[in-house]
């Protein structure tokens, strides 16, 4: 082998080994940091050693782990390490100065005789054999780790002695002769490096030695010589020492190199590596250490600057540490590599497990839709049934509703006042209420067992209601106003149970305490704005109370009003024009009116009620709606009575003019109650005119007028009989039957023959012709149509009768007769001297529409006791004359008819019921007789002919 090929081997040899055996011992320590430590283990093993030798460490007490400069400082005087060496060689040094101790001057003396000192330390050391350092090495900045490695080697010795001084003694361990006193970079034992290097450092010396043997005829001096680098000088011969220093400096250059070289192509390697794993890795990996080249080219700079020196170890350990780093790195990436294969056979693993488990959710996905989708279709057959159901349920509230308005039932609304004074735990008549139907508890009876009756009705209210909810279900009827009905809502009730209360509300009237009145009129505006693109109306009110059997209009300020003059003036400043019929624009308006009118009504205070009203009291609500695209009109009116309350005069214990309004206000109840016990009973007569209030009520009791009573209970134990009976009554109202409300609408052709009729009938009476007796024959409803009932009435009337007059005359007699033939009717003592009704509670009111009307209900004609004079025939609701609208029956002369073919249809005549027809001026008929009080001579009953016949003298 060529020599220097050995060589090279040799370094390699070296680097394979440190790789080899220590490449795992330093894993994870950073360098510096091992470094550092073990420089301080060697140091406080020194200063251990130290302090137990000589007794102290330094020249001045230092601590048990000194620093490397304290420890080197220390130890500046020699003095310590002079008797250390004395203690291991006694006499070694036979001069020692001693170290004077802080106090003294650190003076150029002193500083020779340190000197002194380390230098004969120096001196016996290397006789010794033990590592030197340099005098310099003890002062500031100097190498601490070399004056610690004579310490140690000094150590080494004395241990060396200790045990019996058996063989040679070298620092190191080896056993070679310590007579030399070359550099060693021999470390301790235990440095790894230390041992890979004295194994080859054995082989090149024993490669020495067998060179000293046969130094000119071996290959390995060549190889020597090569590594020196002196072949020129090969033949010299070298001293043994000198030649193996400058052969371990070669070596260490060439191990240095190959190191340099491994590690550069590791690094490269590794770059490799990183980047391919780098693509691997599923997440961003740490990045790459930086290349060593440059710390190991520093490295081997510094090899080479040390080398040589006994203290290079350093720089040794720094190299085998960084081999062991880069190893780690290696290492480390392979592990990577290996987590890296792990997690890839995991991802495949879980992306299996994925796919098998998004198999089994898309088989159950179809199994539930398909499950859904029959649950679908059973729900969609449910909720076919259910909505079938509803509709069912819908149809048959819808068919009853139907049902009850073709009836045309009074409905009936039940409501119980709270109790007033507040005492502990009242006890209430009322054992149970529900939306409709109430419960009364009544005195026990004679077996002391509490008897209980229970009432149906079509909403009850308990005390708890608010005005708010009494009028949401009151509401619907109202508007029906706008559409063209008649409605009719009256509160009824015993005296102090709450009638005024519902209708107008308490004393004090706030937003929130209004009653149905104020509630009914704004609802009408603001419906009325609501419709305002297709519809113009014109709303007027009126205001009358019937006090004492006498009609008054609480809005007036004139003819009989006049104590309501004196009560308020107010209504003075109303500047209305026409007090009866007040054109109102704005709830404003009629909150206005409303409350003159409250305050204008009578009241007075009782036992029972401190604000009793002494009076029925009338708002009427005229309304006339235009359709704006055809002209239509429609006709509608509303009554909101609030009656006075029946009440026992021992009871409530009133006298003088309380005692007579309350006969009265009883008297007229009692005549709304035989009314309506003929109307439920079905009674062909039913007697309306024997009160004023039942006359008031006619139109909304018998006529085609949608009607609601309010029944009113007070819930005192004390109460309880009237409240009974008030119920009993109540439910009688609830059977009244009136047939289907009518609609009150008509067409623009249809007005404008009312026009035209009034123009003719305007001519005609210009003329003053003479009218001649017609009978007309209506061969079909639409014969009537334009006819003005004035004018059919008029044709009926016998040949040079003075039509205004023939008309009261009659009216009067046919009244009179009945009056007299009639025994059942009541009629009230005073009733032709007293005034009557206002003729705008008529139809056909002359200051709202145009065109005098002539017409009655069906209902009126069918159960009045005019019925059985006279034909009735029914019109057609678009022939009809009259404002009540519908069918309107007219009468017919029996005798002037005989001339006329019969037709097959029922036959409609000219001319109204007494009781409602008006004349020429408009004003009622009722008012013009009974307000003469003349009887007319030439109408007379007659029952030839074996009709129902109204025959003339
Ligand atoms: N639902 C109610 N909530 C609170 N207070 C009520 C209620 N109903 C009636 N009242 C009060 O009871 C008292 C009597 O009521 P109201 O004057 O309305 O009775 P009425 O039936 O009109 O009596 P009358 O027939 O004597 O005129 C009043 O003080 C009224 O405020």
């Amino acid at each position: 082998m060529a020599p220097e090929n050995l060589i090279s081997m040799l370094a390699a040899s070296m680097v394979d080994d440190a790789f080899h055996q220590h490449g795992a011992r330093f894993k994870d320590i950073d360098m510096a940091e091992r470094k550092a430590e073990e420089a301080a283990s060697r140091r406080n093993e020194a200063a251990s050693w130290l302090r137990k030798t000589v007794g102290v460490v330094a020249d001045k007490e230092l601590p048990e782990q000194p620093s490397g400069e304290d420890f080197r400082l220390g130890l500046r005087s020699g003095y310590i390490l002079c008797t250390a060496i004395n203690r291991v060689q006694p006499g070694a040094i036979p001069k020692v100065v001693a170290c004077p101790g802080d106090s003294v001057d650190d003076s150029v003396l002193l500083a020779y005789q340190y000197f002194e000192n380390v230098r004969n330390f120096l001196v016996v050391a290397r006789e010794i054999g033990v590592p030197v350092f340099e005098a310099c090495d003890l002062e500031k900045g100097g190498n601490g780790a070399r004056v610690v490695n004579s310490v140690l080697g000094l150590k080494s010795y004395s241990e060396w002695r200790q045990s019996g001084g058996n063989g040679i003694w070298r620092y190191g361990g080896n056993t070679k002769p310590t007579t030399n006193t070359g550099n060693f970079f021999i470390r301790k034992n235990s440095d790894p490096f230390q041992n890979s290097l004295s194994r080859n450092l054995s082989v090149a010396d024993k490669f020495l030695d067998d060179h000293n043997q046969n130094i000119n005829s071996s290959s390995l001096n060549a190889a020597l010589l090569h590594a020196i680098g002196s072949e020129k000088n090969s033949n010299e011969a070298l001293p043994k020492m000198d030649m193996a220093e400058s052969v371990l400096e070669k070596l260490m250059d060439l191990v240095m190199q190959e190191f340099d070289r491994r590690v550069l192509n590791q690094a490269d390697k590794d770059k490799v590596n990183y980047k391919i794993i780098a693509e691997q890795s599923p997440c961003p990996l740490p990045p790459p250490p930086p290349p060593k080249r440059k710390v190991l080219a520093e490295m081997v700079g510094r090899k080479k600057v040390e080398v040589g020196d006994e203290n290079n170890e350093g720089v040794q350990k720094e190299l085998v540490c960084r081999l062991t780093s880069e190893n780690d790195f290696k290492k480390k990436l392979e592990k990577q590599s290996a987590i890296l294969q792990l997690q890839e056979n995991n991802i495949k693993e879980l992306k299996c497990d994925l796919h098998s488990a998004k198999a089994s959710i898309y088989s159950m996905q179809n199994n539930y839709s398909e499950e859904l989708c029959k649950l679908g279709k059973h729900l969609d057959s449910v909720t076919r049934a259910a909505s079938g159901y509803h509709k069912v349920l819908e149809d048959n509230r819808r068919l009853y509703n139907e049902i009850q308005e073709l009836k045309g039932s009074i409905r009936v609304y039940c409501r119980v006042r709270p109790f007033l004074h507040e005492k502990p735990n009242p006890i209430s008549t009322v054992c149970h209420l529900d939306d409709g139907s109430i419960s009364i508890s009544t005195i026990p009876s004679k077996n002391g067992k509490e008897v209980r009756k229970s009432f149906s009705f079509n909403k009850v209210f308990g005390s708890l209601a608010t005005q708010d909810e009494v009028f949401s279900d009151t509401q619907p009827l109202v508007r029906s106003v706008l559409d063209g009905y008649n409605v009719c809502i009256f509160a009824y009730g015993q005296t102090g149970s709450g009638k005024t209360f519902t209708m107008s509300g308490p004393k004090e009237i706030t937003e929130e305490s209004q009653g149905v009145n104020y509630r009914a009129l704004g609802d009408l505006f603001s419906y009325t704005q609501q419709r305002r693109e297709a519809f113009h109306y014109d709303i007027s009110v009126q205001m009358i109370e019937i006090y004492n059997e006498q009609v008054r209009d609480l809005l007036s300020t004139d003819g009989n009003t006049k104590k309501l003059e004196i009560r308020n003036n107010s209504q003075m400043d109303l500047n209305v024009p026409d007090a009866n019929v007040v054109p109102v624009s704005c709830s404003y308006d009629v909150i206005q009116l409303m409350n003159i009118g409250q305050k204008n009504r009578a009241v007075s205070s009782t036992s029972m009620n401190d604000r009793s009203s002494r009076s029925h009291s009338c708002l009427t609500v005229h309304v006339q709606g235009k359709e704006l695209a055809s002209g239509t009109l429609l006709r509608g009116r509303m009554h909101l009575v609030d009656l006075a309350g029946s009440e026992r005069v021992n009871k409530s214990e009133v006298t003088g003019d309380r005692l007579k309004e309350a006969q009265h206000i009883n008297k007229s109840l009692s005549a709304l109650g035989d009314v309506i016990f003929a109307l439920a009973q079905k009674n062909p007569h039913v007697p309306y005119r024997n009160s004023k209030l039942t006359q008031l009520l006619q139109d909304s009791l018998g006529g085609h007028a949608k009607t609601l009573m309010f029944v009113h209970i007070s819930p005192e134990t004390d109460a309880v009989g009237e409240t009974i009976s008030t119920l009993k009554f109540a439910e009688r109202v609830s059977t009244v039957e009136l047939g289907a409300a009518r609609l009150n609408k008509d067409s623009s052709e249809v007005k404008e023959l009312k026009d035209q009729i009034a123009s003719l009938e305007d001519a005609l009476a210009n003329k003053n012709t003479p009218m001649k007796q017609k009978t007309r024959i209506a061969k079909s409803p639409n014969k009537n149509l334009g006819k003005k009932p004035n004018q059919d009435f008029q044709e009926l009337l016998p040949n040079g009768i003075d039509s205004a007059q023939s008309y009261e005359d009659w009216v009067d007699k046919v009244m009179v007769n009945k009056l007299e033939s009639n025994s059942f009717d009541r009629q009230p003592e005073d009733s032709m001297n007293q005034t009557h009704l206002p003729d705008f509670f008529y139809p056909g009111h002359r200051k709202l529409y145009s065109g005098n009307v002539i017409s009655r209900t069906r209902s009126e004609s069918a159960t009045t006791d005019d019925s059985d004079e006279f034909d009735i025939a029914t019109i057609d609701s678009s022939s009809d004359n009259g404002y009540v609208g519908g069918n309107v029956d007219v009468l017919m002369i029996k005798k002037a008819q005989s001339r006329i073919p019969q037709s097959p249809i029922k036959h409609s005549v000219a001319g109204p019921s007494p009781s409602k027809r008006v004349g020429n001026n408009g004003s009622s008929l009722l008012q013009t007789p009974t307000m003469t009080g003349r009887r007319p001579p030439e109408y007379k009953r007659s029952t030839s002919g074996g009709g129902k016949t109204v025959s003339r003298k």
